[in-house]
């Protein structure tokens, strides 16, 4: 287990995990989810985690979020300490595996729709909503409606309506993870532009190592539930980088060959006589 990294040099702490450990109470009896972990994410800082199904990778986020309470632990984001009654940190944002778009709504009225929450006059929204989706890709369908769009497309729409409230946090779910592995690259490519114009902090949760290190600063490894800190690794890679050209590079190989090493024996289950691969 190598030591873990809490500090881009100068940078102030956006996210601070402390000792968090999360309890959910089923018909079976009580289970734990995460234990004890501790993470810390500085601004600007894209840091991945990975880990086996159910790790509690995505517990974590929702955590982070303020929208669950944890069993023990304390979590600070920009400052402020996360408190569920308090409800989510309006600097936060996040982006679901699902899309969270309203049928009923185009996409462009679905982008607006958070910023006349936040008090945005209709025009004003209507307009920055338009720039929104041009800037994620998404040209000629700003009044089509969610069932007229493509998979892809209403991830496009999802990240224009998280990005339009200009969130200095952005917590990612396994956003590409429903998409074909095409549609995802040039997804991963783009978003990464986005985020160089702006340098969000960002915690992404992915099942894909090529996608962590492609897209992250750091990648966090978690343990088998009860799910912990593994190891924590800076990617060596610089930036700006073309993931569509990044995958044939000799430190990116490297770099996935020693997630899996950290993996491996969290995500090989022993079988009667072979060892079977239970995720990642
Ligand atoms: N609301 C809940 N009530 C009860 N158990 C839960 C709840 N949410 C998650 N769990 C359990 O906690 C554990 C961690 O779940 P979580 O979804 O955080 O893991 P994950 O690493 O994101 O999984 P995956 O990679 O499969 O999405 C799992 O065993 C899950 O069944």
């Amino acid at each position: 287990m190598n030591a873990p990294i809490s500090s881009t040099t100068g940078a102030t702490t956006a996210i601070e995990i402390a000792g968090l450990t999360q309890t959910y109470t089923g018909k079976t009896g009580t289970h734990t989810a995460i234990k004890d972990v501790h993470l810390s994410v500085k601004e600007g800082e894209f840091v991945s985690i990975v880990g086996p199904s159910g790790c509690g990778k995505s517990t974590i986020l929702y955590l982070v979020a303020g929208l669950r309470e944890p069993t023990e632990g304390q979590i600070t984001v920009l400052g402020t300490d996360v408190d569920v009654r308090k409800g989510p940190h309006p600097d936060v944002g996040f982006v679901f595996q699902r899309d969270a778009l309203l049928p009923w709504k185009t996409a462009v009225q679905n982008v607006a729709l958070g910023l006349r929450y936040r008090g945005t006059p209709k025009g004003d929204a209507t307009l920055q909503a338009r720039e929104w989706l041009e800037r994620v890709g998404i040209h000629g369908f700003d009044d089509s409606y969610p069932h007229q769009l493509s998979g892809g497309m209403r991830k496009r729409v999802s990240i224009a309506a998280s990005l339009a409230l200009k969130p200095k946090v952005l917590l990612m779910d396994e956003p590409f993870s429903a998409l074909d592995a095409q549609t995802r690259n040039l997804m991963e490519n783009d978003l990464l532009n986005l985020w160089e114009e702006d340098r969000q902090t960002v915690v992404f949760v992915t099942h894909d190592l090529e996608e962590a290190v492609g897209l992250s600063d750091r990648v966090v490894t978690m343990t088998r539930g009860p799910g912990t800190v593994l190891t924590d690794r800076r990617v060596p890679i610089s930036r700006p980088r073309n993931l569509l050209e990044l995958r044939f590079d000799d430190a990116f190989t490297q770099m996935h060959e020693e997630l899996w090493s950290d993996l491996r024996d969290q995500v090989m289950v022993p079988g009667p006589t072979l060892g079977r691969a239970a995720g990642a």
